[in-house]
């Protein structure tokens, strides 16, 4: 069927970059969306991702033959609770984004069981620690592998069809069984977000005892951290959804520092050389997804304690059609006043936006 009608349900970062990849790649297709808050689908119609928004999810549902749905992994299996309840259309087609994939799969399982409804787990691995329609782009998952996890029974048809109606994402699809996705994705992502706010808490704390701490975090506590930043209503799902994965991991994890620990206390300076030598080594040779939209690009400008000062600068930035997906003011350096980080999505943007202001003000500006 070439004029298909396909839901987006939840326009965030990533049913945004979906509706983009799919528009691109089929702009016969009606495209509808559903999202709860108002800005965003207006935003979505502004920017023509979508033909059609609505907060009004049921009627948007029965008149879909494909519905992908973009939630935080718990309230998209509500989301499946509910279509299972609706007359949908005879063989439409679900599938999801959710970074965990057992649960999702064992409910669409169970609720689909004696209906003709096709049901494909799907996530693209490749985001942001950003949020919102704001940030989504049509190259988000550009080369990423896009995990898909058919039910058992799931023709070979219809994950072509899937991977035909997602193929303007240029992403690379594999299939996995919901079980070997969790526990792969517990190591490479769900655990390393633990850590990454775990760093922040623990330099948080020591800085209770010793403020200067944290003017002196450099790249390497920020390339740790940056996805200490993500939404916290997503990753709490996350990890309630991934339990014993990422649990084990914790374990092996601590067991691993408690080795490094020893090597520390017993003076084994051969075995620590060894220690960083090959995670050296083996990191170098990890085939680590560089998206395209992976990191986006921030300018940080030390501002004055003036209210008018932001108004200030994003004065001098009008008018030059920056893409600037977020703007946000940090106060964690005690020797000046604030710091106000401006995201944007492309290097060019960044440092235009960088000329403008130095030409403009005295402001220090650093990326
Ligand atoms: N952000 C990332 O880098 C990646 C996220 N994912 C997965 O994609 C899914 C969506 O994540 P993002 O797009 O990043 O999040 P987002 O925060 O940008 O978007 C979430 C969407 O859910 C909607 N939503 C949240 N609570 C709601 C509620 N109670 N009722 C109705 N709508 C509600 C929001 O309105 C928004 O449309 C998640 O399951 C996440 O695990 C997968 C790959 C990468
Ligand atoms: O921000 C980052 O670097 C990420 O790790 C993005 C991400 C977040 C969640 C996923 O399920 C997959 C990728």
């Amino acid at each position: 069927m070439s004029n298909k009608t396909i839901l987006i349900a939840g326009l965030g970062l990533i049913g945004g970059s979906l509706a983009r990849a799919i528009k691109a790649g089929h702009p016969q297709y009606h495209l509808s969306a559903y999202n709860r808050s108002q800005a965003p689908r207006e935003f979505a119609l502004q920017e023509q991702l979508v033909d059609e928004a609505s907060d009004d999810f049921d009627t948007l549902a029965v008149k879909a033959d494909v519905i992908i749905l973009n939630f935080p992994v718990q309230l998209s299996i509500q989301f499946l609770k509910r279509l299972a309840s609706l007359p949908l259309k005879q063989d439409v087609l679900i599938s999801d984004s959710g970074s965990t994939k057992q649960d999702i799969m064992e409910s669409a399982v169970s609720l689909f069981a004696d209906k003709p409804i096709r049901f494909i787990g799907g996530h693209p691995m490749a985001g942001s620690h950003k949020t919102g329609v704001i940030a989504s782009d049509a190259l988000l998952f550009e080369n990423a592998y896009y995990i898909l996890t058919p039910a058992p029974n799931t023709q070979t048809k219809d994950i072509d069809e899937l991977k035909l109606i997602l193929s303007h994402t240029h992403a690379k699809f594999i299939e996995l069984t919901a079980d070997d996705h969790d526990a792969m994705t517990a190591v490479t992502s769900h655990f390393p977000h633990v850590v990454a706010s775990a760093l922040v808490h623990e330099a948080e704390d020591f800085s209770k005892q010793m403020p200067f701490t944290k003017n002196l975090a450099a790249g390497g506590f920020r390339d740790m951290t940056r996805i200490a930043e993500s939404s916290p209503e997503m990753w709490s799902e996350i990890l309630m959804s991934n339990a014993d994965n990422v649990v084990s991991q914790i374990d092996q994890f601590t067991a691993q520092l408690h080795v490094v620990k020893d090597l520390i206390k017993a003076k084994q300076h051969e075995q620590l050389w060894e220690f960083f030598d090959q995670a050296r080594e083996l990191r170098s040779q990890m085939p680590i997804h560089k998206g395209a939209m992976a990191n986006f690009y921030d300018l940080f400008i030390s501002i004055p304690d003036r209210s008018d000062v932001i108004h200030e600068i994003l004065n001098y930035l009008s008018g030059h059609e920056l893409s600037i997906v977020n703007i946000k003011i940090n106060e964690t350096r005690i020797d000046i006043n604030g710091v106000l980080q401006i995201t944007f999505k492309t290097i060019n943007d960044l440092e235009t936006a960088e000329t403008l202001i130095k030409t403009h003000t005295s402001y220090d500006v650093y990326k």
